[in-house]
């Protein structure tokens, strides 16, 4: 079929005798559709699995119908799906609604870019990837995933890899007032021990301890990983999963010699129960903040934000905003020894918010000061 384009028109559409959605007065049209969950999208195509807790889930590969116009369908919704939804060979459905979503990730401007997009849908964990080393950890990742969680409503998951090179602890301390899950994995291996004769470094194997915890923490849940370069998310990843990201996985399906690599991709997790995923986001390495209010920013640092009770009228919270109570707040003896560096993270996250508003070339100067 290569070089043939699909659309709607060539899918044969058929009533399914054992639609699974619940009727209701809203949508009298397609009431035999069945629900979805979409795992991966690519260039109009859309790879859902339908009735993920069914012991008959398949895999089904769609196009969307022309009435959704340009509505974005991205991994992790849930769609409700017409046609031939058997999942054989060579059948194209057709995605003819889209769920009300739970959450919604996005991701905001980059300077050549100003539209703000969906990433990933009704998430409801996002794992934030660091290593204890190499690379060396940075809170400021932390503090920014921090932010673009709360402010999606998603609860956030720290996770620390190679935890065999260095002791997580000191750096995970810099969470310690916040509301935050967290969580070490490391190699199987012992430390310093060279991968085994013949094996390939990308090989590596993670703890099974490691993996066994991570599943409980992802069981149920649809979880994001998010990691700067070199962390360690794809070997965390494919451990969990399975699959080999560049590989394998849904280009069996869609046919494609390679995922496109800035798109996300769900995946599900071997062990946990049905409606488990694990969303990847190759070539994400952070998020822009520029869609989130000045006003989420401040609350999503807890930790401080009693302090700007007793901030003047209108503070704005910056280093020499006079009389901000921020700076004697983070100095109070039974502040946590991360609490400056905290603060220093807001006002910088502040005042590259404060550039975007002014215009500026966002990302680039989110980037910069956060990344
Ligand atoms: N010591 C140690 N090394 C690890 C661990 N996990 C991954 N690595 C190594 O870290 C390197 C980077 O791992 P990747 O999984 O490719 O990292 P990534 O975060 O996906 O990075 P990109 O491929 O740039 O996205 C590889 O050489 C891995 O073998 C770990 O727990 N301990
Ligand atoms: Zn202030």
């Amino acid at each position: 079929m290569a070089g043939r384009t699909w659309d709607e028109s060539d899918v044969r559409v058929r009533a399914n005798k054992r639609g699974s959605r619940p009727r209701t007065k809203q949508r009298p049209a397609h009431e035999d559709a069945v629900v979805a969950r979409v795992v991966a999208v690519d260039r109009g195509r859309y790879t859902c699995v339908a009735d993920e807790d069914r012991a008959d889930s398949r895999t089904v590969l769609c196009v969307r119908a022309k009435e959704l116009r340009r509505q974005p369908i991205v991994p992790g919704d849930l769609v409700g799906v017409v046609g031939d939804v058997t999942g054989a060979p060579d059948t194209l459905a057709r995605i003819v609604r889209i769920e009300p979503r739970t959450t919604v990730l996005r991701r905001s401007a980059d300077d050549t870019d100003p539209v703000e997009r969906v990433i990933v849908a009704n998430a409801d964990r996002l794992v934030l990837v660091l290593a204890t080393a190499s690379p060396t950890p940075r809170t400021g990742f932390v503090d920014r995933g921090l932010v673009a969680a709360w402010d999606a409503d998603i609860t956030p998951v720290v996770c620390m890899t190679k935890a065999d090179l260095a002791d997580p602890t000191e750096f995970l301390s810099h969470l310690h007032d916040l509301d935050v899950l967290t969580i070490s994995t490391q190699r199987a291996t012992e430390r310093g021990e060279r991968p085994e004769a013949g094996r390939h470094e990308e090989s590596l194997a993670i703890s099974e301890e490691s993996l066994a915890e991570l599943r409980e923490l992802l069981d149920g849940h649809i979880s994001v990983f998010l990691g700067p370069s070199g962390v360690g998310k794809s070997t965390l990843v494919n451990a969990l999963t399975g699959s080999e990201r560049a590989t394998g996985g849904v280009n069996d399906v869609t046919g494609r010699g390679r995922h496109t690599s800035s798109s996300a991709l769900a995946l599900t997790v071997p062990g946990t129960r049905p409606g488990t995923w694990v969303v990847d986001t190759p070539g994400i390495r952070s998020l822009g903040l520029a869609h989130v209010s000045e006003e989420n920013l401040l609350d999503s640092f807890t930790d401080l934000v009693p302090a700007t009770a007793h901030c003047p009228r209108g503070c704005l919270h910056t280093a020499d905003s006079p009389g901000c109570a921020l700076d004697a707040w983070v100095r109070r003896p039974e502040a946590s020894p991360a609490a400056p560096e905290r603060l220093e993270s807001l006002r910088r996250l502040l005042a590259a918010l404060r550039g975007v508003m002014q215009g500026g070339d966002s990302e680039k100067r989110l980037g910069q000061a956060i990344t």
